[in-house]
């Protein structure tokens, strides 16, 4: 079946984003995910009238590959050559391509600007607006964040006076050619309503980032308008390729006008450090201010950004694990950097023993422990991993020993007893962790070795053993076929039993995929039931 897609000019560029995404994850592009993709964009957009077409001539085996996807995106960008197209109401903005050696310090604004010549009706009774806006919604412009009543002070004779116009469509002309019979045949009626010229005028503010980026990058640069950036805070981090960087405070500066909530845009200078997974940075745009503050999990976290490890895009990752703790139970997190398991567990009452090395970090997680209120559940510690879990189970166990219970008063002040006394939990302290958390994908499996022998001095062997998720890196040879779901599998499973120094079978790990961090490279969480071989190991310690 020939695979004929048509998309209009505004969506072409949308195009180009989603084409990119796709290839990305290597997939073979199909044409429901197509319609899906395109009925979201014409409704986001706003722009849905009698859309433009080109009609791509593919296969529907057509892979996409990068190559590909850059001809098809240039083919049909290169079709808006005009920044107003007369018959489908696409504007762009105009073309100021800039090259590497010519890069201003500062973007002119003022040459984003275009005027568009409409038609408009100009309204002589004021209180019939809402009935024409509905009766001719069909004849009025449609344009996101522009209302198409305009109000036009004139001056008539030393009289101040207002005309209220109502716009309309771009195709309809002042002779009346392009509007609907139904339109006309009232304007016949009603000779009263005028139809009159008026020059709407579209600058900076109107257009998206990825549409300024479009009319200024040179175009072997346009297939990848690196518009898209993670937001941690106040701060959009962006992650620019090489051909990009000529022009990288232009595009930060381009960023920072068009998000509102962004107020400092940093790029990553070279790959993350292998010790604390923090990373350089470089600010493009806005105040050299790294002191964030993010909301996750219904709790606060202030850091600085450029000291510590933090990824919003994990939130996901958090939630989940986070949902597995039940209150009353104990959690060791290895890795623990600013808190994002350990502090929202706490919050639910789970008793979490909470480690970083980095001392940044741990500062970090005992400022938000504060900010949170979660003092009593979360106790932070700075110690090289491996040493932290070899000692935590002894910790625990003083802690259970030593205080018990824990006392914790309710969240909420309104939690009142019938004696009008704000409302406690007591939390018997567990002497066993129902949880550790192992999240530093990159090496956490090599420091499984630490829990050989981990009970080996517990009297009861009977009692039930922690799960551990461990967070790990898998990557694939990008010159061969994609492994796959089981390669990986049996993979991972043979590095976890070779740290644990015991041959886990496939059908005791669990494995949730997390996120892809590059086309050959996924990041897994692997969860298993510490085996009694390992915990009561006799060689370990
Ligand atoms: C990938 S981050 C995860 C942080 C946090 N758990 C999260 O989910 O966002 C890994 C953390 O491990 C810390 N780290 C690295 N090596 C360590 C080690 N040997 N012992 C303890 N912590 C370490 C880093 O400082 C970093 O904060």
């Amino acid at each position: 079946m020939v695979f004929r897609r048509a998309f209009s000019l505004l969506q072409t560029r949308q195009y180009i984003a989603s084409i990119e995404l796709s290839h990305q994850f290597g997939r073979l592009i199909k044409e429901p995910s197509f319609a899906r993709r395109q009925h979201y964009f014409s409704r986001r957009s706003g722009h849905c009238q009698a859309p433009a077409v080109h009609h791509l001539p593919l296969k529907s085996s057509t892979y996409l590959t990068k190559s590909l996807t850059r001809q098809i995106a240039l083919a049909a960008y290169s079709k808006m050559s005009t920044a107003y197209d007369e018959d489908n109401f696409h504007p762009s903005p105009p073309a100021h391509r800039i090259s590497p050696g010519q890069v201003p310090d500062a973007l002119d604004k003022s040459l984003f600007t275009i005027q568009v010549d409409l038609a408009a009706l100009k309204i002589d009774q004021p209180r019939e607006l809402p009935l024409f806006r509905k009766q001719f919604k069909n004849d009025l412009l449609l344009l996101h964040s522009v209302s198409n009543i305009v109000k036009v002070e004139k001056e008539d004779g030393g009289k101040k006076e207002t005309d209220i116009l109502l716009l309309l469509r771009p195709d309809i002309k002042l002779d009346l050619s392009g509007m609907s019979e139904e339109l006309r045949t009232f304007l016949k009626d009603r000779p009263e309503v005028e139809v009159c010229p008026y020059t709407l005028e579209l600058g900076y503010d109107f257009w998206r980032a990825d549409e300024i980026l479009m009319s200024i990058l040179p175009l072997d640069l346009l297939s990848e308008v690196p518009s898209g950036f993670t937001m941690t805070g106040h701060i959009a981090h962006m992650n620019l390729r090489d051909e990009y960087l000529p022009y990288k405070h232009i595009i930060g500066e381009i960023v920072l006008d068009k998000n509102p909530k962004v107020r400092t845009v940093v790029n990553k200078l070279d790959s993350i450090d292998t010790v604390f997974r923090t990373f350089e940075m470089e600010v493009l745009a806005g105040e050299p201010d790294f002191n964030v503050e993010q909301h996750e999990s219904n709790c606060r976290f202030q850091f600085d950004f450029s000291k510590v490890y933090w990824n919003s895009r994990l939130h996901t990752e958090h939630d989940r694990l986070i949902s597995t703790f039940k209150t009353g139970e104990a959690v060791c997190d290895v890795f623990a950097g600013v808190g994002p398991f350990a502090v929202p567990a706490g919050k639910k009452n789970v008793i979490v023993l909470a480690n970083d090395l980095n001392k940044y970090s741990y500062d970090g997680m005992v400022h938000n422990i504060k900010l949170n209120k979660v003092e009593k559940t979360v106790i932070p510690y700075n110690l090289d991993g491996r040493d932290f879990i070899r000692m935590s189970r002894q910790e625990l166990k003083s802690l259970a020993e030593t205080k018990k219970t824990l006392v914790i008063p309710a969240r909420s002040r309104h939690a009142r007893d019938e004696d009008g006394k704000r409302k406690v939990e007591v939390i018997q302290i567990p002497a066993r962790y129902s949880h550790y958390v192992m999240n530093l994908p990159d090496s956490a499996i090599t420091f499984l070795d630490a829990f050989r022998g981990l009970h080996v001095d517990d009297d009861d062997d009977d009692a039930k053993l922690p799960y551990v998720h461990v967070h790990c890196f898998h990557k694939s040879d990008p010159n061969a076929p994609k492994p796959s779901d089981d390669e990986v599998r049996s993979a991972l499973r043979q590095r976890i039993a070779s740290a644990l120094g015991f041959d886990i079978p496939l059908s005791a790990l669990s494995f949730h995929f997390v996120r892809a961090v590059a086309p050959t490279k996924g990041m897994y969480c692997v969860t298993f039931l510490l085996p009694k071989e390992v915990a009561f190991a006799k060689d370990g310690l």
